[in-house]
């Protein structure tokens, strides 16, 4: 119940609930690790025994990984979970709400569909907030016209579309999400009344649409169409998607009334379409650049104090998030503190049993609330609220005061067509030169995680960072559909964070004092990614290796000393399982995402970790990779039946699918020798590496059936199935010579 007295705060937070039984689950797994690594201490084999140097190897690795999890712990140790009062937050600023500008980024029309660029547009617009102080930007890395002309079109579909959502009080407001969710069969709570301008939106929609697609397939935008708006004579001197001048222009602003207002009569967001200045010689820094251009064209025109970041595919599912967000940055006591609003990526794609891990639950479910109890969840790139101020490099002092008072509202008193031409250069190629933009204002350079690494230097400055996860998702996007696409992206994130580690901002090493402690290990437990391919490869080599030769490297099973191991392994798996059951998984998504983390450590992680390395030798440059949005008919398919894709040649299969094959020789060479020659003594010593071999036989197992079992075209090319093949079995051959 609301009181909506003064002094009641605009959120609320409290404290994870069974927060001390997971605090004792950690303490008691110390017992064993420590065990463990006592294990390994006190038996390390004489010179001359076999396997010394293996044993050293599994030295190093578990106390990397009893480190490493205790990383992860910290991320368990202090969640918090918030709670908003909207009510309150309208009743006491409705008509002192501050402006607020989207930044919408894009970068290539033909993985970013343009129709779900300006679904995503469409939902932000129809925003439960004051249009006049809504203001959507467009940043267009691809500078397609395609891109640009589906941007008009939305811009007119929106007079319609914005004041449907709000009669009928829609949700969601992107409108192909909206239309999806009426063709679901338990969707019967639309009446009578809607049901006319429904049909006729969805004509209206469809239609766009088509026009849309029909303009993508023709491969650009029809004459007729570009005679009628003077935007496109922009695209006159361009030269390709890297090399022209800013195109900008203000497609709806709410000077110009006879354009931007709605069918009811109500003015509508102001909309920008924004493609800043591309040349060969000038380093773009992908998105870190756009947004920094955004920041300072939407400064000119809207200077909104609070911005929302969204990826192109990241469309709103929820109207009130905006004034949920400003709950934070309004409230009286804590707001002058927080500098972004975290919201969780959530994705509408994920199948069942989750394949590739996509739907990142432990990420957004537990370890980002547990950063939120140190005050500082991580910047995550979108879905994300910000305060002007504190992205554009002001440091936080205690005396920062909250005040929202349009004081710097923009006076537009040139005409438009001005206002476009003074924006422009703001978003030239020069502009940056000798300023500290990328550097030490808006978006930091240099990292492919531009998003962490931004968050942290805000974090640094002094300000604290909210993470809000409402019970109706706040936003929907799009997760890969392949695993080639997921591996690639978390490569560019396990580099990126590593990138992070050896910068001037590094948490372990400078962040001491700035940041919380248990943010620190936090942020290390993410920073280290690429590192942990290490232990991860050891552990799923050098054991399954040297049962061939039956050299035991782990305590037989009747020893006291197989009891920790036990413990770790039990311990850790089921409270995996356990908290991916209460997350709503199911027992194979849990499973799924244990073979994720392995391929990911074996493949993603070495990768990231060469390139980290050559870029250091200053051998190569890893760009952005952009992950593709759209998925062809028969890939689908496969994706909804949780088949696993690969369809390609890629280094990173050639990795994987040599590590599956010789353990699975391993494997077989093992059994065979205790069949036929040995029995069970020998077994028994060798219990857990053959637990271990088979383990990973077992996980697997869509990979041999990629390789050897299926026809579809989704299966890993016989090129690749005999070249890992030739890799396994000298890797075995190889090992039992020297050996
Ligand atoms: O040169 C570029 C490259 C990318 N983008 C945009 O950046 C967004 C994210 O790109 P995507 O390929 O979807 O990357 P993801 O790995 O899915 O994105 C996650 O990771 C990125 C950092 O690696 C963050 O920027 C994102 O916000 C976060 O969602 C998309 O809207 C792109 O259009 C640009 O605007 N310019
Ligand atoms: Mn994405």
């Amino acid at each position: 119940m609301d009181n909506g007295g003064d002094n009641y705060s605009l959120f609320e937070t409290t404290r994870g609930r069974g927060r001390n039984i997971r605090r004792l689950f950690t303490i008691s797994l110390l017992v064993p690790i420590f065990f463990i690594w006592a294990y390994r201490l006190a038996h390390i084999p004489r010179n001359g025994e076999h396997g010394k140097w293996a044993w050293l190897g599994l030295l190093a690795a578990e106390l990397w990984f009893g480190l490493y999890w205790l990383f992860g712990q910290a991320l368990r140790w202090n969640p918090v979970f918030r709670k908003t009062f909207n009510a309150r937050l309208s009743q006491r600023y409705e008509n002192r709400l501050p402006r607020v500008d989207i930044f919408v980024c894009t970068a290539d029309p033909d993985i970013e569909p343009p129709i779900m660029v300006i679904n995503t547009v469409l939902s932000a617009m129809a925003y439960d907030y004051p249009p006049e102080k809504l203001n959507v930007y467009l940043s267009d890395d691809a500078a397609s016209d395609i891109t640009f002309y589906a941007l008009l079109e939305a811009s007119t579909f929106a007079k319609h579309w914005v004041p449907f959502c709000k009669r009928f009080k829609v949700e969601p407001r992107s409108p192909s999400a909206y239309f999806n969710t009426l063709r679901s069969p338990n969707q019967h709570h639309y009446n009578h009344a809607i049901s006319k301008d429904l049909a006729a939106i969805k004509k209206l929609y469809e239609d766009m649409k088509e026009r849309i697609e029909n303009a993508t397939k023709l491969g650009g935008v029809p004459n007729e169409v570009r005679s009628k708006h003077s935007g496109f004579s922009q695209w006159d001197s361009y030269s390709s998607p890297r090399d022209h001048l800013t195109i900008l222009q203000i497609v709806l602003h709410k000077t110009e009334s006879h354009n931007s207002k709605d069918v009811d009569g109500f003015v509508l967001p102001t909309l920008v379409y924004m493609a800043r200045e591309k040349r060969h010689q000038y380093h773009h820094n992908y998105k870190a650049g756009a947004l920094n251009a955004l920041l300072r064209v939407s400064s000119k025109i809207s200077n909104g104090e609070i911005i929302l970041f969204l990826d192109c595919d990241m469309y709103s599912n929820n109207s009130e998030s905006v004034r949920d967000a400003l709950c934070f940055f309004m409230d009286q006591e804590k707001g002058h503190q927080i500098a972004f609003v975290q919201f969780p990526q959530s994705f509408h794609n994920i199948t069942k049993n989750d394949l590739y891990g996509n739907s990142f639950a432990i990420l957004m479910e537990v370890e980002l609330h547990g950063a939120d109890g140190y005050g500082g969840p991580l910047l995550i790139g979108t879905c994300c609220f910000h305060r002007r101020d504190a992205l554009c490099g002001k440091k936080f002092s205690g005396e920062n005061k909250n005040d929202w008072n349009d004081e710097n509202e923009v006076l537009i008193e040139a005409n438009l067509r001005e206002l476009e031409e003074e924006s422009k250069t703001l978003a030239s190629c020069t502009y940056e030169e000798n300023t500290l933009w990328g550097k030490e204002m808006g978006a930091i350079y240099g990292c492919l995680v531009e998003d962490v690494i931004t968050g942290l230097y805000i974090q640094l400055q002094g300000w604290k960072s909210v993470y809000y996860n409402p019970p109706r998702k706040a936003f929907f996007g799009i997760a890969p559909t392949t695993l080639l696409q997921a591996l690639v992206q978390q490569k560019r994130w396990a580099q990126g964070e590593f990138q992070i580690f050896l910068s001037k901002h590094s948490p372990m090493l400078y962040g001491h004092g700035k940041i919380d402690l248990g943010l620190q290990l936090g942020y290390c437990h993410y920073n280290f990614w690429a590192i942990t391919c290490f232990p991860i490869l050891y552990y799923s080599i050098i054991p399954s290796l040297y049962l061939l030769e039956g050299i035991p490297l782990f305590p037989k099973m009747s020893s006291p000393w197989f009891i920790p191991f036990a413990c770790v392994i039990l311990g850790e798996g089921t409270s995996g399982l356990i908290q991916a059951l209460i997350l709503g998984g199911t027992i194979r998504a849990w499973w799924n995402g244990l073979r994720m983390w392995l391929y990911l450590g074996t493949s993603s992680y070495l990768f990231a970790f060469i390139d980290i390395v050559l870029n250091f030798i200053g051998l190569s440059d890893s760009p952005f990779l952009v992950t593709t949005k759209t998925t062809e008919d028969d890939i689908y398919q496969r994706y909804f039946k949780e088949v696993m894709e690969f369809g390609t040649s890629s280094p990173f299969f050639t990795v994987l699918a040599t590590l599956a094959l010789l353990n699975l020789f391993c494997l077989f060479s093992t059994l065979k020798e205790f069949l036929f020659n040995q029995g069970g003594l020998a077994l028994e010593k060798m219990m857990f590496q053959v637990l271990l071999c088979g383990f990973l036989v077992l996980i697997n197992f869509p990979l041999y059936q990629g390789l050897f079992l299926r026809k579809d075209k989704g299966r890993l090319p016989s090129s690749l199935a005999i070249k890992s093949t030739a890799l396994a079995l000298s890797a075995c051959i190889l090992f039992k010579t020297i050996y």
